[in-house]
């Protein structure tokens, strides 16, 4: 059985080339990994959805927290037989935003904490009724929100209205850094991603009991 490893982090904060290097140093050491990233755009039509209402093309589905967190589960149900198979068959399935994505950001937009109703709503949602997997571990990348925010708009990419809304991404730090200290859903460690992580030792680490 193989471990379900989740990088969570603000846009831009560095998740998927940590989600690349960890894959490397696992690789190196002969472990085997799988890899995920949600929202799975592209691949889903719940994905393309999400991305419709978070660039404006979907009438007014952006505006609402519940309908959104919806849309995103699904495409992460969607993903749920191939996932529940990749923790057979694989050593580590690293996943690039998961359920905790959710609950930070629709908290953050309602502008509650990490004890907050809707974070409490998500967890049953997602794991209680749609029965996706819980995390062995959370990795928090942790980046100050303007770093976060200037590493994203160095992308080549359209940034979307979560990501141009600065207020938004500062509230969800707080709530993912609340998430951590209470270790919800999972165990949570906290990853320093401004200085140089040793990718060799997390691989150690995240293996160590199993
Ligand atoms: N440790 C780092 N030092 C300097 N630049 C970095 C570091 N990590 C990532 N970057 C750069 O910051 C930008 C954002 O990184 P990345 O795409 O990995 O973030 P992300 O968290 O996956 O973003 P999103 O969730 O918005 O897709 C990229 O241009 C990447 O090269
Ligand atoms: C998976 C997931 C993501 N979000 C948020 C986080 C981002 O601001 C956007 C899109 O994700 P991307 O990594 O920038 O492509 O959506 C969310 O609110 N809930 C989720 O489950």
């Amino acid at each position: 059985m193989g471990r379900l490893v989740v990088i969570e982090g603000l846009d831009g904060s560095g998740k998927r080339t940590l989600t690349r290097a960890l894959t490397e140093a696992f690789e190196r050491r002969g472990t085997k990994v799988a890899q995920h990233a949600f929202p799975r755009y592209g691949e889903s039509v719940h994905a393309d959805l999400v991305s419709d209402a978070l660039h404006g093309r979907l009438g007014d589905t952006g505006d609402s927290v519940h309908g959104m967190a919806v849309l995103f589960a699904l495409d992460r149900h969607g993903a749920k037989e191939t996932l529940m198979q990749d923790i057979q068959d694989f050593d580590v399935v690293l996943v690039d935003r998961y359920i905790a994505s959710n609950a930070a950001y629709q908290a953050a937009r309602l502008h509650q904490d990490e004890r907050g109703e809707v974070v409490e709503w998500i967890r049953a949602l997602e794991v209680d009724r749609l029965g996706l997997p819980v995390p062995d571990m959370q990795l928090l990348l942790k980046v100050p929100v303007d770093l976060a925010v200037s590493r994203a708009e160095t992308r080549d990419r359209v940034r979307d209205t979560y990501e141009k809304d600065g207020g938004l991404q500062a509230r969800c730090a707080r709530v993912y850094d609340g998430l951590a200290e209470i270790g919800w859903l999972a165990p949570w460690l906290v990853l320093d991603g401004t200085g140089d992580v040793d990718f060799t030792e997390l691989s150690c680490t995240l293996m160590a009991d199993a």
